[in-house]
């Protein structure tokens, strides 16, 4: 369905029974990235998963401004205010959970539960970002110079997913065709508005996080393992699951443990 939130359109899906999860995509993602799950999700959540700000069917805003991560984040408050919701579940990947650290900043109140797979909190010095923000400005450039097709064949080529390379070729077909749904202005505006170097740093938000927090790292995911790890150290409620055999996008890789350990994690103690 599509809901309009603020002056954009989204498109959000709803699957399943019981506490309400927040699905948060990854850049170049879409909802899509969450139906393998929803056998296993959808007896214990009531899933609700949203294509972010310029992915899938969500309208791509022509100003890069418009994708402001904090402006994100209000977005996703309306939609729980127009669904009637007061506290929920909320899971993210990568970019999305970006978002969803963003959004638990914003309003810890309106959080349950926290999961967090193969993300971080943000960059921590204004030089990093800055060098960030020029590395997104040229890839975003890419995108539009070069057009979605060549993007995403640079980008399911980038080390960060090497491990994909062990999934079949159907899967790695249905993940390049979900990415070519999305739009050269969408992509290149997230990157540009919402990209790791755009957003702020939450570091120093995390040791207040009152809501329990389960953070996801593939075992093969250096990068983002060692970010999970400190994240760790800064969380008063917070636990870390290293999944084997996985890089990245755990949840692509191995959806049956992923759905298992989430599922677990957030029906305990109810
Ligand atoms: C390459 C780096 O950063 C990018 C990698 C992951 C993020 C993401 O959402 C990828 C989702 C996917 O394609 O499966 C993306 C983001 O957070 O926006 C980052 O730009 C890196 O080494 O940090």
């Amino acid at each position: 369905m599509k809901v309009k939130l603020n002056d954009v359109h989204y498109f959000v899906e709803k699957r399943g029974t019981g506490f309400p999860l927040l699905l948060l995509h990854g850049f170049t993602g879409s909802s899509a990235t969450w139906y393998p799950l929803a056998p296993n999700l959808e007896q214990t959540s009531t899933m609700i998963m949203v294509d972010l700000l310029g992915h899938g069917e969500t309208e791509a805003p022509p100003i890069s401004e418009r994708y402001d991560i904090l402006h994100s984040a209000a977005d996703l408050k309306i939609l729980l205010d127009k669904l009637g919701i007061e506290k929920v579940d909320l899971l993210g990947y990568s970019m999305g959970g970006r978002l969803a650290i963003t959004f638990a900043v914003t309003y810890p109140e309106r959080v349950r539960k926290l999961v967090l797979e193969s993300t971080t909190p943000g960059l921590k010095t204004e030089d990093e970002r800055v060098a960030r923000r020029e590395q997104d400005a040229k890839l975003a450039a890419k995108i539009q110079v070069e057009g979605i097709e060549s993007f995403v064949k640079h980008w399911e080529s980038i080390p960060l997913f090497r491990t994909q390379k062990n999934l079949s070729i159907e899967k790695r077909e249905e993940i390049r065709k979900q990415r070519l749904k999305n739009n050269a202005t969408g992509l290149a505006n997230s990157l540009l508005g919402m990209g790791t170097g755009a957003q702020p740093s939450w570091w120093s938000s995390l040791v207040k996080f009152p809501f329990e927090t389960l953070i996801l790292v593939g075992e093969q995911d250096l990068k983002f393992y060692k970010i999970g790890e400190e994240m760790l150290s800064k969380l008063p409620r917070g636990n870390l699951l290293t999944i084997k055999n996985t890089g990245h996008a755990i949840h692509v890789e191995e959806p049956e443990k992923f759905g298992t350990i989430v599922s677990g994690f957030l029906s305990e103690g109810n």
